[in-house]
């Protein structure tokens, strides 16, 4: 199924997800929802609306297909019961709402964080021409074919991988480090099992609540260092001076938790790395960005923005359960000359 920005669902989940965050912010929330959640409960019901329909047309495929084979002898076409995630649900759950609540959760998971991330990773490449240009050189070394600007060329799929592209992922996690798409995350310790105790010898009774704010572990100058307020790329790669090389030094989850730890990490982790270096390949060999600025700031050639000494103030999240830019990016986009 598609979903555009504008759909009845997009709309709804954006909704959704920004009161779900403002709960954090009201206490009485049960109460206050009583009186002025009905406009919640409608874009839930929409979300979930759309969930079970993801799963009948699922089930009315995989019925068609096996009708086609009954009435016409075929055997059954091997795609046509396999492949996808949904049908994966399907086989492994037998209850339609449970693979209802499964799709949504993948779904709600992979979509917003990925979107989000890749807009920061853009902003942060639009303030920071130096890294933008690093990208580029980068992809014009490891991967000429995309710099023919042929949008049609079949890429060679092996070249695009995140490691043959260190510089291209260590752009991405800067980005994800100064921007997490899951800013805190929360835990709460099981009811019927035995206590707890962190390892800095933190007891945790059953039920209690753990709330950590990765957003702050990831600017921590312990970890990564006085100047872990900037922007810099190549704060990932083992070898900072040389441009040519050099590898992408992962840190560990417990120490970089953007993609969480332990038993319940991120499960599409792999494919955000892939669709992140995809996509950064792309639009920045064959399309130039420039932010939509305020009126009177402009943009100097090393990406800073300033009007009369003054800089732009940094762009700010809006509220919600994962991390959008207020107000979108607005950008002039236009096609990118190849001598530039
Ligand atoms: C930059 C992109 C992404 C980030 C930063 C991210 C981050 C996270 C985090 C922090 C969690 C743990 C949430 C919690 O336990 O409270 C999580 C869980 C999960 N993510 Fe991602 N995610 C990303 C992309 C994706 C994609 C593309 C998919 C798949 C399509 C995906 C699927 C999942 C699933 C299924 C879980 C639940 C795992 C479980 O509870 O066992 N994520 N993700």
């Amino acid at each position: 199924m598609e979903i555009s920005a504008s759909s009845p669902f997009s709309r709804a989940f954006d909704h959704a997800s920004s009161h779900i965050g403002l709960r954090f912010q009201n206490p009485l929330y049960r109460l206050t929802e009583v009186f002025s959640g009905s406009d919640f409960r409608d874009s839930l019901a929409t979300v979930k609306q759309f969930g079970r329909q993801i799963v009948s047309n699922a089930r009315r495929r995989r019925s068609r297909a096996a009708f086609e084979s009954l009435i016409t002898d075929d055997p059954i076409p091997e795609d046509a019961f396999g492949g996808t995630l949904i049908d994966s649900l399907i086989e492994s759950l037998a209850d339609p709402l449970v693979v209802a609540d499964a799709a949504l959760n993948f779904l709600s998971a992979g979509r917003d964080t990925t979107a989000q991330s890749l807009t920061w990773t853009l902003y942060a490449l639009l303030r920071h021409r130096t890294a933008l240009e690093d990208l580029r050189a980068e992809v014009t070394t490891k991967i000429p074919d995309v710099v023919e600007n042929d949008a049609e060329a079949a890429l060679d799929v092996a070249s695009l991988q995140p490691t043959n592209l260190p510089l291209t992922l260590a752009t991405f996690y800067e980005a994800l480090r100064l921007h997490p798409p899951v800013p805190f995350e929360i835990k709460q310790t099981a009811t019927d099992k035995p206590p707890v105790t962190l390892p800095d010898g933190t007891y945790l009774p059953p039920g209690a609540v753990v709330v950590w704010c990765i957003h702050a572990f990831n600017r921590a100058r312990e970890v990564f260092g006085d100047d872990s307020h900037l922007f810099r790329p190549r704060r990932w790669l083992d070898d900072d001076r040389s441009r040519s090389g050099h590898n992408f030094t992962p840190k560990s989850p417990f120490e970089f938790p953007v993609f969480n730890g332990g038993p319940r990490a991120c499960l599409g982790k792999k494919m955000a790395e892939v669709m992140a270096v995809w996509v950064l390949v792309r639009i920045c060999t064959e399309w130039e960005f420039d932010e939509v600025l305020a009126d009177g700031y402009a943009a100097t050639s090393n990406g800073n923005v300033q009007k009369e000494h003054v800089l732009l103030p940094d762009r700010v999240s809006a509220n919600s359960l994962t991390l959008p830019m207020e107000g979108g990016l607005p950008c002039r986009v236009r096609v990118r000359k190849q001598s530039s």
